[in-house]
């Protein structure tokens, strides 16, 4: 492969033509794209330093948390957020055109577990058996590689097109408002600002709460942020994998961690005995729906 040194490396969970890889385009204009099979193996690559960034799925409308980006994030990598990329998501039905004529016949379908999740309704009503993957497109893939399988695969249609699939059925997902959250990781704090990005400063911060297992020690770390009127847009726990009971909390906070009031408030958790990192400020980038 001849090497483009002149690009910006960049990795995303592939391959070609995933969700991912369409919101990473979108933003990365001219970088140089690389498709990785799994969040961890891209997150992994900006930390060896193969990449200057990795885009991953963070989070969906309907389904929650992509619990492995943010669980990795905690445990495993030391990276920072510098921008995040919300993009519409159509999930479409799709099959080999050897298959297209039986399609209603078809009772497996493969795709990410997202993709699965967002078209639950769909798929439990016509007694469809769900088969997970690492991603939509790789389940395309596979699909298109297996005909006598008599499988489908859910995914946007630009996957459909790219391993020579047809679309049968459109517009699965269970609900209209389905957007997925992505973020756009590197080993530096810095906010990666695009023409058209938001400009409103939001702030990802991990903590964990003191050990001595105090009654009230959630609200009192709401509290911190409340009388400061710093505004939270989430908070989430997620197990600590130490114990039953043990989780570490995910918050967004509208304002950039520079913020006096943010100072403070990190210093007013820190006096509480929580542990608190920032992944840092960064801005948000709406892209448009998938491209056909
Ligand atoms: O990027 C993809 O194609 C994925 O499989 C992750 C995903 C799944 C569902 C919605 C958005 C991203």
């Amino acid at each position: 492969m001849v090497e483009k040194k002149w690009e910006t490396r960049v990795g995303y969970l592939g391959p070609e033509a995933s969700f991912t890889n369409i919101a990473a385009k979108n933003f990365f204009k001219d970088g140089w794209l690389l498709p990785y099979a799994t969040i961890p193996e891209c997150i992994e690559a900006v930390s060896l330093g193969e990449l200057e960034y990795a885009v991953v799925p963070l989070e969906n409308t309907l389904e929650g948390t992509v619990t492995l980006t943010i669980d990795y994030l905690f445990h495993e990598a030391d990276l920072s957020v510098n921008a995040e990329i919300l993009s519409p998501i159509e999930q479409h039905l799709m099959v080999h055109p050897a298959n297209a004529e039986d399609w209603e016949e078809i009772k497996d379908v493969y795709s990410h577990p997202h993709a699965l999740a967002q078209c639950y309704k769909y798929l439990f009503y016509r007694g469809i058996r769900q088969h997970q993957y690492a991603s939509t497109a790789a389940a395309a893939k596979f699909v298109s590689e297996n005909k006598e399988l008599q499988i489908a695969s859910i995914g946007n249609r630009l996957s459909a097109k790219k391993y020579g699939l047809v679309v049968v059925q459109e517009n699965i997902h269970d609900f209209h408002k389905n957007h997925t959250r992505f973020l756009v990781l590197s080993k530096d704090k810095k906010i990666l600002d695009h023409e058209g990005s938001s400009k409103t400063p939001k702030t990802t911060f991990m903590l964990t709460l003191p050990v001595d297992d105090r009654s009230g020690a959630l609200h009192q770390v709401l509290s911190v942020f409340a009388w400061r009127r710093l505004n939270l847009t989430k908070i989430e726990s997620r197990p600590l994998k130490t114990g039953l009971g043990n989780y570490f909390f995910v918050l967004d906070v509208m304002e950039d961690e520079s913020h006096p009031m943010m100072n403070g408030a990190v210093e007013e958790l820190q006096a509480l005995g929580c542990k608190v990192k920032s992944l840092g400020t960064y801005y948000t980038h709406q892209t448009p729906s998938s491209p056909n």
